[in-house]
């Protein structure tokens, strides 16, 4: 090489490890029924689970929980309250800390849309007595669990 001219090594990213995410999903109570959709992505295909999604820079718990569930069903939720937090390795490459955030509709009468047709077959409301099935994996956990969201009166 002429004059020294320094030529820049080749280099290759390597592929960074998987890493754990932040998740919140909501548990949006109407009377003694919950919201539920049936999954239509990759993870937990299929199976029945609350509005959610994944932490964004900068925000808190609740105002994840009600962007998520404004994005996925147009509807508003009011009083956000943290429930609960668990840990979920869902396969070798996604592990979830999960932040289960417990809401009402801010007017009961708004119907849930489906505005994430790619993600969600559909929104509906369900007793929670009487909860359809396959529920997705970690909700299924903590139903088995005895975990209740609705509050103690
Ligand atoms: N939506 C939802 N997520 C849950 C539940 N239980 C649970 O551990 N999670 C965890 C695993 C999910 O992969 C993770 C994020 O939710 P998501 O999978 O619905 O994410 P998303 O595509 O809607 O969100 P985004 O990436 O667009 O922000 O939260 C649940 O019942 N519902
Ligand atoms: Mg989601």
């Amino acid at each position: 090489m002429e004059n020294g001219a320094q030529q820049t090594p080749a280099t290759t990213t390597p592929p960074s490890p998987p890493m754990p995410k932040v998740g919140v999903a909501v548990f949006l109570l109407k009377g003694s029924k919950v919201l539920l959709g049936k999954r239509l992505s990759a993870v937990g295909h299929s199976t029945f689970a609350l509005p959610g999604g994944h932490l964004e820079f900068g925000e808190s718990f609740e105002e994840c929980a009600t962007r998520e569930v404004k994005e996925e069903t147009g509807l508003i939720i009011d009083k956000t309250e943290y429930l609960t937090v668990t840990n979920n390795v869902i396969s070798e490459k996604v592990h979830i800390v999960c932040i289960f955030i417990r809401a009402v509709p801010a007017d009961v009468n708004q119907k849930p849309e489906t505005l994430e047709p790619e993600k969600c077959a559909g929104w509906d409301w369900y007793e929670w007595n009487n909860l359809p099935k396959p529920l997705f994996g970690p909700l299924e956990d903590m139903v088995q669990s005895g975990f209740n969201p609705f509050p103690t009166t």
